[in-house]
């Protein structure tokens, strides 16, 4: 299978794509929901695809098609499932410009990026290809002779997977290719500012050769996936919910789920510290701190909030990143460029909100002047492409921030970066755990046993010491704690207890019925062992 091309990369007027939810391998007829355009953010005149959207029915249908399709999937053994996933990751591998392209147009990430994030995917296929031959169960030894005692892993049933779109295709194959393996059928709801890349992600899997209904795909605005998600587990239709986004909306899904008796696996927002000590090499974490903070216009979960700066070397810091910035090329993200436009109008919205609420009160803005969105009024020198097209913002640091502002714990999700300076080691970890977030954290240090120490006092799920807060790899676990999530983690072996359950089974072949908990005084005859136990 290939995906249709998109056209040229640097070419602007390109096909058009029709979508609609797909239930038990078919398109759904109509657009129950409305139609919505998806444009592309760095040319708001392409149009990148029209999407028919579905609601609460559909996602119902949806749920009750995976259902159908799940238990003969699961009689298929788990090293055949995995083959269909291998053979996946290849259709992905032979597409993988095509899709890098398409995920340039549709959300604006630079090409390098996406072609990286395609490549997570078939790292992906690649991890879980192997886990099917494996799924271990464990044996256990019993209290009693002559019984065994077993566990297996058995898939969960049917996963509904909601997604957010700034990494529209590697975060929904981490969920949709382990949750697969397992056994499970998936109704996927990819991110509504991403469509096209939802759907196609899901045309390349299937084309691996999952039978209909295994992988459906429902298109449909926050709303109507709720009300869908609620009638769906009302009636016994899904049995677990990944979702990836903010963390307002894990809130809602999370208490739904509790109403269920269901515990979901959520990744949400992140404010992510980097710590910068006395003995860290200053270069080394304004690079980091410019990537993170800045790279994917600071629409990534992992990246930085705040940098955290030692006072001994934070004018230093300060100086050197905010150089940085100023050349750092922005702009058409089919160039080389640290970053292009925001994914969609509801970021820069968002973002121009915290501009003016958060980011205004301060004075102490470094960083090019110029703060908000760039416009031939507002100009960027050295801007790559043609501004006033796309949805393109000024990188802006904010120093001398304090833990008692808002915008030290809210997410801004944009081209922002808070810093702070601090004295003493246990002042760097209260600021690095205080925001209430715990997604990522990184330390720059040459001192192993600070970076030690940090790593033992951080409350962030991920941790890194001399690099920075973004980054994943196929095969480590994925995945934060407080406001960041509810502590379930993805990627490699962690993420199969999200989509399995354990199933214990004991086996007596004594002949006599036996009772566990046996009385201890059929152990072998020894007067002191009870008063020595
Ligand atoms: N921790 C992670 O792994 C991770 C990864 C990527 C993004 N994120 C977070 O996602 C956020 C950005 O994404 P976003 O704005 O698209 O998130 P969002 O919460 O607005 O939307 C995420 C998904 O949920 C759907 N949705 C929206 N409202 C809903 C509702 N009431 N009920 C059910 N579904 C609903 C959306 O259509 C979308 O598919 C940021 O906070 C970012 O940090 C987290």
């Amino acid at each position: 299978m290939s995906l249709s091309e998109t056209g040229n990369v640097s070419g602007r007027v390109q096909a058009k794509r029709e979508i609609s939810s797909t239930v038990a391998g078919r398109p759904t007829p109509g657009a129950p929901g409305g139609r919505k355009l998806s444009t592309n953010p760095a040319d708001t005149r392409d149009v990148v695809a029209e999407v028919a959207l579905g609601d609460v029915e559909t996602f119902v249908s949806a749920c009750r098609a995976a259902r159908e399709a799940q238990s003969a999937w699961a009689r298929v053994p788990a090293p055949v499932r995995s083959q269909v996933i291998k053979r996946a990751g290849r259709v992905v591998e032979a597409n993988k410009e095509a899709l890098a392209r398409l995920l340039t147009r549709e959300v604006g990430k630079p090409y390098a990026e996406s072609l990286g994030e395609v490549q997570e995917i078939v790292d992906t296929c690649d991890f879980f290809t192997s886990e099917g031959r494996r799924l271990y169960g464990q044996t256990v030894p019993s209290e009693m002779p002559d019984k065994q005692l077993f566990t297996f892993r058995v898939p969960v049933g049917v996963a509904a997977i909601i997604t957010a779109g700034n990494f529209p295709v590697a975060v929904p194959s981490w969920y949709l290719v382990p949750a697969l393996v397992c056994g499970n059928a998936v109704v996927f709801k990819p991110a509504d500012y991403a469509p096209a890349l939802g759907d196609a992600l899901a045309s390349l899997l299937r084309a691996g050769g999952l039978p209909d209904g295994v992988l459906n795909v429902v298109h449909a605005g926050g709303e109507q996936t709720f009300s869908g998600l609620e009638a769906a587990l009302e009636a016994g239709l899904v049995d677990k919910v990944g979702f990836t986004g903010s963390t307002a909306v894990g809130r809602e899904i999370g208490a739904l789920c509790g109403r269920h008796l269901q515990s979901p696996c959520l990744e949400l927002g992140g404010k992510n510290p980097l710590v910068v000590t006395e003995r860290a090499r200053v270069d080394l974490a304004v690079e980091g701190a410019l990537f993170s903070g800045f790279g994917t216009a600071g629409q990534r979960c992992t990246s930085l909030g705040t940098a955290i700066v030692h006072e001994s070397v934070h004018d230093e810091f300060l100086e050197k990143l905010t150089c940085a910035v100023e050349v750092a090329p922005i702009g058409d993200p089919t160039e080389d460029v640290l970053y292009g436009p925001m994914l969609d109008r509801k970021f820069a919205r968002s973002f121009e909100g915290f501009l003016e609420d958060l980011i205004e009160p301060h004075h102490s803005v470094s960083g090019s002047t110029a703060t908000g969105r760039i416009t031939p009024e507002n100009p960027r020198e050295g801007f790559v492409g043609e501004a006033e097209r796309g949805l393109f913002y000024h990188p802006t640091i904010v120093s001398g921030l304090r833990q008692e502002d808002p915008l030290y714990s809210t997410e801004t999700f944009g081209p922002l970066v808070g810093v702070m300076r601090y004295g003493s080691f246990d002042e760097a970890v209260d600021l690095a755990n205080g925001h209430g977030y715990g997604l990522s954290a990184a330390i720059y240090t040459e001192d192993p046993a600070e970076a030690f120490r940090f790593r033992e006092r951080v409350s962030a799920g991920m941790v890194s010491v001399n690099n920075s807060t973004s980054g994943a790899e196929a095969h480590l676990p994925f995945g934060g704690n407080a406001r960041s999530g509810n502590g379930s983690r993805q990627s490699g072996v962690w993420v199969l207890d999200q989509f399995t359950r354990w199933q214990s089974v004991n086996w007596d072949y004594a002949g006599k019925l036996q009772k566990a908990q046996m009385d201890v005084s059929d152990l072998p005859a020894d007067g002191d062992f009870r008063l020595r136990c």
